[in-house]
């Protein structure tokens, strides 16, 4: 271990320890607190993972090539279709709600999840457009990200934290070198909590256009879009389209997020303004900005 602690290791360890998990091989959800000894060791891991941080990017790799050190490692049907479980890992900040997401994602609601025979993921079997497909969902990755192996990467922040929002950033980046053909779909999670909310829609939605990249927003607490989320997965780790055949991106624009009441309201009345202009005054009182709450439009 270097003695030197370079200015950013702490960022360096915190983005390491998105990709941590607990020592044990049971199921833990992320907010009980892990035992003294294991707290250790992790942070023993996060400094040792550190390595890949500081340049040494992994192989190249592509989206249908999986890594020869998995018993689980699925052959490649002739189209080029991973012929095996569809491997789905999510990465992110601390707390975001990863665990939440991967039990919602993975059915806890009906107690269908299973742990794989390496206690690293999830196992589950869905039915997309009519076609199943086993899929294996990563609720974190311990070992360095250059040996990320998958059909797709979650990138998960919570919406009401922007350091998990610029993490995100900095996993896109890194994931972008080690395995530049791996769709990727970055998700804002805790969109339920409206008034703490730190990061706007359009701008992670900006965001993912700028590294091309699905963005959906959602909620694992409530369950709100997950199922949406885990079916754009299916569809782009099967190399399909993401979207519900027939639909186009432009049905499912907006961060995932249709067009809220209020908006359509609103959008009716200023409509009426023209024809009524005594009924200027009313638009211009309805375009003012709420004071007592500025974060309406996301309702
Ligand atoms: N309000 C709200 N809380 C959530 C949501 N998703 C997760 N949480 C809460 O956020 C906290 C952290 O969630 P986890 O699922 O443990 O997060 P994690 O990313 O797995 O955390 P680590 O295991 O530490 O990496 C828990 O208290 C969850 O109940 C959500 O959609 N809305």
């Amino acid at each position: 271990m270097p003695t030197d602690v370079p200015e950013d290791s702490e960022e360096n360890a915190a983005k390491c320890d998105s990709m941590t998990l607990p020592s044990t091989p049971t199921v833990r959800r992320g907010s009980t607190p892990l035992p003294i000894k294991h707290q250790l060791r992790r942070e023993e891991a996060v400094h040792d993972e550190c390595d890949w941080t500081s340049g040494a990017a992994g192989p190249s790799v592509s989206p249908n090539s999986f890594s020869p050190a998995l018993d689980d490692t699925p052959t490649v049907t002739v189209e080029g279709r991973p012929d095996g479980p569809l491997r789905i890992a999510l990465l992110g900040q601390n707390g975001v709600g990863k665990s939440s997401l991967a039990l919602a994602l993975a059915g806890d609601m009906d107690r269908t999840a299973s742990v794989d025979s390496d206690g690293e993921g999830y196992v589950h079997t869905v039915t997309v457009d009519d076609e199943e497909s086993t899929i294996i969902i990563y609720d974190n990755w311990r070992q360095d990200l250059s040996a990320l192996q998958c059909e797709v990467c979650v990138l998960v922040f919570s919406v009401t934290d922007r350091r998990s929002f610029h993490r995100t950033a900095q996993l896109r980046l890194l994931l972008r070198e080690t395995q530049p053909q791996t769709p990727i779909i970055l998700v804002g999670n805790k969109s339920d909590l409206v008034r703490t909310r730190e990061v706007t829609s359009q701008e992670a939605m900006s965001s993912a256009a700028l590294f091309n990249c699905l963005y959906l927003e959602i909620s694992a607490s409530l369950d709100h879009r997950t199922v949406e989320l885990l079916e754009c997965a299916v569809r782009l780790a099967r190399g399909q389209s993401p979207w519900p055949p027939g639909t186009s991106a432009e049905d499912m624009s907006g961060g995932g997020q249709r067009e809220s009441i209020t908006s359509r309201a609103k959008r009716f009345l200023s409509s009426l303004v023209p024809r009524y202009p005594r009924e200027r005054e009313v638009g211009k009182f309805l375009r003012q900005k709420s004071r007592s709450c500025h974060d309406l439009g996301a309702l």
